[in-house]
């Protein structure tokens, strides 16, 4: 895999900044390239001293430990990690957060579902998996992300942190274990909850506001798909509707509860879709634009879109419905 082949244009460069960047049009050797330029652009080589040949290394080895499943795969780890840069450049987070913290949430996002079985927490726990029985049902699956990032990043010739200093990879480390493990949805309302009270006063020298905020822009990163343009997004839904229904499947097959909003005889997409984005996506992107107010354009009105989009699509198909009951 010959990376340095990909030349990266200027005009390519400006558009990896932004949210509405296709990851549809990219293959996967040009996506390890795409990543390679973000942490070159953010200046992370020259400052931790990371080698080139080790970042490529550290990054096909993270394009390997990525399972080929419907939705939780490269190229999501992909999205997320684009989405996190462009917030970084939206937000200009660069004159607000060190330049290792960027590091910390970058280096989450690209790792944050490492060797995802494409099966969730519930089925981990359910079914008593290895991974639940490990993890003692604490978050099994970000438990397991995090363990795969460190072991990449035990082996010499793919550790990034090799040349940063003990204190650096100490806060390092404990950064990327809060901000992975933040990603478990089962602690989305404990961690927006902490945001809320925190954002009317934010603090950027406070330590405990600069954690939250963290782990806040990584949730955000990965559940993002619908403030891109829908073209983009859709896709997207259906991947995870095909994952969930894998699971659902399994879980009539063994026994096991079955999820209602991975049933698929019980879920319907435009419903399950208006749901998540009032209930969850719309007061996570809200809160964060009270702290950036330029996010409101880029990532809060997309989701208002989409928000329209699938009421209407709801709509259509419970007036359908209703004409066919008739
Ligand atoms: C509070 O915990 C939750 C809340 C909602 C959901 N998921 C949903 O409501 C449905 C399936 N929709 C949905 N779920 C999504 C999206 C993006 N990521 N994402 C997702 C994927 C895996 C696990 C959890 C979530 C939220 C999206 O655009 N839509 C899953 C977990
Ligand atoms: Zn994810």
């Amino acid at each position: 895999l010959n990376m340095s082949s990909l030349q990266v244009t200027e005009e390519v460069r400006e558009h990896l900044k932004t949210p509405i960047f296709d990851n549809w049009q990219w293959e996967e050797a040009e996506m390890l390239v795409l990543l390679q330029v973000m942490f070159t652009d953010l200046d992370f080589l020259t400052a931790f001293h990371i080698k080139v040949d080790v970042l490529q290394n550290f990054l096909f080895e993270v394009y390997c430990h990525y399972n080929s499943i419907p939705f939780h795969n490269f190229r999501h780890c992909f999205c997320v990690t684009q989405m996190m840069y462009g917030l970084i450049w939206l937000t200009d987070l660069r004159s607000k957060l060190s330049r290792i913290d960027l590091l910390i949430m970058l280096t989450s996002a690209l790792c944050h579902d490492l060797d995802h079985p494409g099966y969730n927490n519930v089925y981990q726990i359910n079914a008593q998996t290895d991974l639940a029985l490990r993890y003692n049902d604490i978050s099994p699956l970000e438990n397991h992300h995090c363990a795969v990032a460190f072991g990449i990043l035990s082996k010499p010739e793919c550790n990034i942190l090799k040349n940063v200093t003990c204190e650096q990879y100490k806060h390092i480390r404990g950064g990327m274990i809060k901000c992975i493990l933040a990603t478990d949805m089962a602690r989305h309302n404990e961690i927006l909850n902490k945001f809320k009270i925190m954002q009317p006063v934010f603090d950027f020298t406070n330590k405990d506001h600069k954690e939250v905020l963290m782990k806040i822009m990584v949730k955000v990163s990965d559940i993002s798909n619908e403030a891109r343009p829908m073209a983009v997004a859709e896709p997207w839904l259906d991947c995870l509707l095909q994952e969930f229904f894998n699971q659902s499947d399994t879980e009539k097959l063994k026994g096991l509860p079955v999820t209602p909003f991975m049933d698929r005889d019980k879920v319907s997409k435009p419903s399950s879709q208006t749901n998540f984005i009032r209930f969850v996506l719309l007061p996570l992107f809200t809160e964060l634009t009270k702290l950036f107010p330029c996010l409101e354009q880029h990532i809060l009105e997309p989701v208002r879109r989409a928000l329209e989009y699938y009421s209407d699509m709801e709509r259509a198909s419970k007036e359908e419905q209703g004409t066919t009951k008739a």
